[in-house]
């Protein structure tokens, strides 16, 4: 077949935007569409008109919710740009799309320089080995620092950056930027849209500074690459394209973050980002090969970019589009997908046809009739698959190395307001649920109430307000609860053994159980020791289903148990009472004995918290902190503010925003994310279990 493709694999960016909330994600990328030539209006986020922003929610609350992929085209490449969002909440958002991303922009406020949710994608990103580029963006407000900016990166990040241009005045007077590289000026008119710059010669107030800033830079770069460091040891002058070339292999291999100064507001800077994108980030070819693995030979395999292999793809993100329904993003990491044929999705072994293919801007679209290796695009028609799903050649299954998401922390009683909304919120939540896979909605046994968990109070609040606007249902929401999770402590052996004989058939189970405590996050594991046929085979998987099912309702407050191991290794059974139904009695009998002697503790999710207060209300932040159980872990001084980081339960972080507020006259501000369960103190466990009504 004739490769239709029309960007080569080299001349491709997969490329995402990471930063601390408020950053300017959302303008920068505006521009950057607006510059390639796919948006006709320049937009502004806090007038409610950007294109990136479309969710009627994210225009209203200036934030970024869901990535969008959106596609755009810079001289000879493609772009495709995943926007992320930056507000902790969302933190599966962040990572889903580092897992399909090549490299990164990183996105700072160029007055404050590193904040903190900067560190949390940063590190997120060092993970996910994602080269980066940083624009210090916000050059033109009061207070825009460009070296205590890089500065922030050395000392909060320890990362290798250096600056590969110099911003030309700052604060109202920031006019443009010095290539350092190049050894120009590009100088825009200060009232203009930012289309046209002039290049000039370096104004002669900045000649020293830009002489000593390219020494300098050049420096940085031998001592990460031989090549160079050759030609500067021997005195010889390095070429421009031997510094680009230094700079690309260093940021590829993650030694190097060349830092760029700007103003996305002010459209100053943004052509020569695009062009630091094609210099120094990589192309599918460059990155690190995708790992996946056979599923009937248990191989393991590299995808490569290329078009000639077998389809395989992982699907990104799923959301539901107001006006072509259910849309799969996918990335393709190797070989072509045509629009109309099947595909394996190989996670849940079902084929799927693949109605159309588009490729998205945004919240408009083009259809394509085939997607190509490297690329992203999304896909119609696909009934089945949920975000992490590899998606394969029918004839070449394959599972590619998935994500993994937090367990939900936080949960809230939803009741619709009628009967009717009962029925349109049940579509809903599924609905948003396959979107998001750390929101879930269950009903709780009980009560009959349904439950909504997610990762933190926003993160529901906006899934309310999605339900409220896309799938008009009202209901009332109950109080935030903290997802309590159990565990064992101590190992234990227990016996089991349901006997009843009641006239007919009789039921008889019995079995002998050691429970030991799983190393955190390993889940339930199962082990079947029975020798010598006294628990025969059949009734075996019974006995893992009883106990699944009962540590779901936990033994002391009704919480999941978690993290236990279990080892089958006695019993006995009678040759006609015996069923599947009472071994698996039988297993929950066992965990409830078991628990009397396992040292069974109730846990709960510990926040790492970041304040962020002038020095003059410190004092009543760390009060409250420690009010709060918190742990302060430490302190630092930012932007004239203190940083307080501090580890606290999430039962007591509720209602903090306006502790927060009064305590600080409006002026702190704080983000918290998901770091760890650890056991609750005595006391509150025994509130949580009376709150309960207990079953210990
Ligand atoms: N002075 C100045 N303000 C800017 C600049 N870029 C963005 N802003 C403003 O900063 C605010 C936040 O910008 P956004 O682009 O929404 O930031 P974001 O990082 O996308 O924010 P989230 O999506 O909420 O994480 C808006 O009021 C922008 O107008 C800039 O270069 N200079």
């Amino acid at each position: 077949m004739a490769n239709k493709r029309e960007f080569p694999l080299e001349k491709t960016r997969n490329i995402g935007i990471t930063a601390h909330i408020d950053a300017g994600k959302t303008t920068a990328t505006e521009r950057i569409l607006y510059y390639t030539g796919r948006i006709h209006k320049i937009g502004e986020t806090h007038d409610g008109a950007s294109q990136m922003d479309w969710m009627v929610q994210e225009q209203e609350r200036g934030i970024t919710i869901t990535s969008a992929a959106t596609t755009a085209r810079w001289k000879d490449t493609r772009i495709n740009i995943i926007d992320t969002p930056g507000h902790v909440d969302f933190t599966a958002e962040v990572e889903r799309s580092l897992r399909v991303l090549d490299g990164s922009i990183t996105i700072l406020d160029a007055a404050a320089g590193v904040e903190p949710q900067t560190e949390t994608v940063w590190r997120q990103a060092s993970e996910y080995e994602v080269p980066r580029i940083v624009f210090a963006n916000k050059m033109d407000k009061l207070g825009a620092d460009f070296e205590a900016s890089v500065e922030s990166l050395h000392e909060r990040l320890d990362a290798n950056a250096h600056a590969i241009q110099l911003p030309i005045g700052k604060e109202d007077t920031f006019e443009g930027v010095i290539d350092l590289i190049e050894m120009k000026a590009y100088i825009y008119d200060l009232d203009e849209n930012g289309s046209e710059y002039d290049i000039v010669e370096i104004p002669e107030e900045y000649k020293e500074k830009a002489e000593q800033a390219r020494a300098d830079l050049i420096e940085a770069i031998a001592d990460i690459d031989d090549s160079v460091m050759e030609k500067f040891l021997e005195g010889e002058e390095v070429t421009k394209d031997e510094i680009k070339a230094g700079i690309r292999r260093g940021t590829l291999n993650l030694e190097f973050y060349p830092v760029l100064a700007g103003s996305a507001f002010k459209n100053k800077g943004i052509q020569m980002l695009m062009d630091a994108v094609l210099d120094y980030l990589p192309s599918p070819l460059d990155v690190r090969p995708y790992k996946a693995t056979d599923p009937d030979s248990g191989e393991n395999i590299e995808l490569k970019a290329d078009d000639e292999k077998p389809f395989a793809a992982l699907a990104f993100k799923v959301a539901t589009d107001p006006f072509v329904g259910r849309l799969t993003f996918i990335r393709v990491y190797q070989g072509t997908l045509e629009s109309g044929s099947y595909v394996l999705n190989a996670t849940k072994d079902k084929r799927e046809r693949v109605g159309r293919l588009l490729q998205m801007h945004s919240n408009d679209r083009t259809e394509i009739d085939e997607v190509f290796s490297g690329d992203i695009a999304a896909a119609i028609g696909l009934k089945n698959t949920t975000t992490g799903d590899s998606l394969t050649d029918q004839k070449h299954p394959l599972h590619l190395e998935s994500m993994v998401f937090p367990d939900p922390v936080i949960s809230v009683s939803v009741e619709p307001k009628t009967k009717a909304d009962q029925d349109k919120m049940n579509i809903a939540l599924q609905k948003l649920s396959e979107e998001d896979p750390t929101f879930k909605a269950e009903t709780d046994s009980e009560t009959g109430e349904t439950i909504i968990a997610g990762m933190g109070e926003l993160h529901l609040n906006i899934i309310v307000d999605r339900m409220k606007r896309e799938f008009k249902v009202e209901a009332t929401i109950g109080q935030p609860q903290v997802a309590y999770r159990e565990a064992f402590t101590k190992p234990t052996k227990a016996q089991g053994k349901f006997v009843r004989q009641s006239g007919g058939k009789g039921q008889y189970g019995d079995v002998w159980i050691e429970f030991t405590p799983n190393e955190t996050g390993k889940g339930f594991e199962f082990e079947n020791a029975i020798v010598g046929g006294v628990v025969p085979r059949e009734y075996i998987p019974s006995v893992e289903q009883g106990l699944k099912e009962s540590m779901e309702n936990g033994v002391l407050a009704g919480y999941p148990l978690i993290d236990v191991k279990a080892k089958l290794y006695d019993g006995s059974y009678h040759d006609v009472d015996s069923s599947e139904a009472a071994f698996k009695v039988a297993a929950s009998i066992a965990l409830k004995e078991a628990a009397k002697s396992a040292g069974p503790v109730i846990l709960e999710p510990i926040m790492k918290v970041d304040i962020v207060v002038p020095e003059e209300y410190m004092g009543d932040v760390m009060g409250q902190v420690t009010a709060r159980r918190g742990n302060v872990d430490g302190m630092e001084v930012r932007n004239k503010a203190q940083l307080i980081h501090a580890m606290v339960p999430l039962s007591e972080m509720f209602g903090y925003a306006t502790t927060l507020r009064s305590a600080s006259q409006g002026r702190g501000t704080f983000s918290m994310t998901f770091d760890h369960y650890s056991p609750v103190p005595t006391a509150v466990q025994t509130e949580i279990i009376e709150k309960n009504g207990g079953n210990a």
